[in-house]
């Protein structure tokens, strides 16, 4: 698909190494920044794939883009991705696209949370068009997914089942806020409490997300008791009803996935193997390669 393991082997050899020398300052300030990460190269290749499209500003503040889709609530670090290409660029100018970069700092999140090195290739481009909210609103999953429409979702990109499993694990670092669990709270039949959620840990997160809190946007929980180290505890958790999301819950009692889960919980490294493979799948899917799109200067910017 015109991704390679060396592809910026000649025009740009210390690219990783300037990468990760970036990055280590901004995870060990923030370490609420490894998860935006990951999260934000998520949000990236589910929009058009991997292709920055989600770090691009409205030029003069006109036409709402990517970032203004309510699904997009809670993005963060968009602004870190800018700074390292600039970083880059002054070493490699007009060679390593945004959406290479985005790539190599998830990846970089994952193993500096604990969780696995993951081998990706390289060689993706960057849009060169503005993207309407419109298209974030439609394509990205909302806050009360289910397990069919996990299953949609990453086995159109690819997947097997197993793989899809692994790839929610992702919700083993990081956060949620209040207002994503509304439905859990408020709706439940909706919002799928009757499949199981334990009730010591309902009570945590009524405490945790008061009603009054459910409509604020500052309020949030941790997506699991280690929320800050890449582990299995999220399936763990999940087996013992203290999934958060609609989906954390579900993966557990829903029969296709249910199996999977319990032998992640049992052996972290199975869930690491599964989760590598499906890290190169989502970020590979549906990329710009070749000709096609740009190398941006500024990640922010389309001219
Ligand atoms: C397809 C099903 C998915 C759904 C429904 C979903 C939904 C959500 C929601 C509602 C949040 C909370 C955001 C907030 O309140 O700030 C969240 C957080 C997060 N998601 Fe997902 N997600 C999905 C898949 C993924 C995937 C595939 C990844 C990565 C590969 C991912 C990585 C994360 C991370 C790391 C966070 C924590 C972000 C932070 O701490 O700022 N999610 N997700
Ligand atoms: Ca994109």
């Amino acid at each position: 698909r015109g991704l390679s393991y060396s592809f910026y082997q000649k025009s740009c050899p210390q690219v990783e190494d300037i990468v990760r020398a970036a990055l280590g300052p901004i995870f060990l300030s923030d370490p609420t920044s490894p998860p935006a990460f990951l999260r934000l190269l998520f949000h990236d290749c589910q929009v058009q794939g991997c292709d920055a499209s989600i770090l691009v500003d409205p030029a003069g503040g006109k036409t709402p883009l990517e970032m203004a889709s309510s699904k997009n609530f809670g993005v963060r670090k968009r602004e870190s991705i800018s700074l390292i290409k600039s970083v880059v660029e002054a070493q490699c100018p007009g060679t390593v696209s945004c959406a290479d970069i985005l790539v190599m700092v998830a990846r970089d999140a994952v193993a500096f949370s604990g969780g696995p090195r993951i081998k990706v290739p390289f060689g993706r481009r960057d849009s060169s068009r503005a993207t309407s909210y419109k298209l974030a609103d439609a394509l990205l999953p909302p806050a009360n997914l289910g397990v069919n429409g996990l299953l949609q979702i990453f086995t159109q990109k690819g997947m097997t089942i197993k793989e899809a499993v692994a790839i929610i694990g992702a919700h083993t670092i990081g956060i949620t806020h209040c207002l994503n669990i509304r439905d859990r709270l408020q709706r439940p039949e909706e919002g799928g409490r009757a499949r199981g959620m334990e009730p010591g840990f309902e009570a945590f997160l009524r405490l945790s997300c008061p009603e009054g809190s459910l409509f604020s946007n500052s309020t949030f929980v941790v997506n699991d008791p280690s929320a800050f180290t890449f582990d299995n505890h999220y399936y763990s958790n999940a087996m013992r009803g203290r999934g958060i999301l609609r989906v954390d819950a579900e993966v557990s009692s829903d029969s296709r996935t249910a199996p999977i889960v319990s032998s992640f919980a049992a052996d972290q490294s199975e869930f690491f193997r599964a989760f590598a493979s499906a890290f190169v799948k989502l970020s590979t899917s549906g990329v710009l390669t070749g000709n096609q799109g740009v190398i941006r200067k500024s990640c922010n910017r389309l001219d």
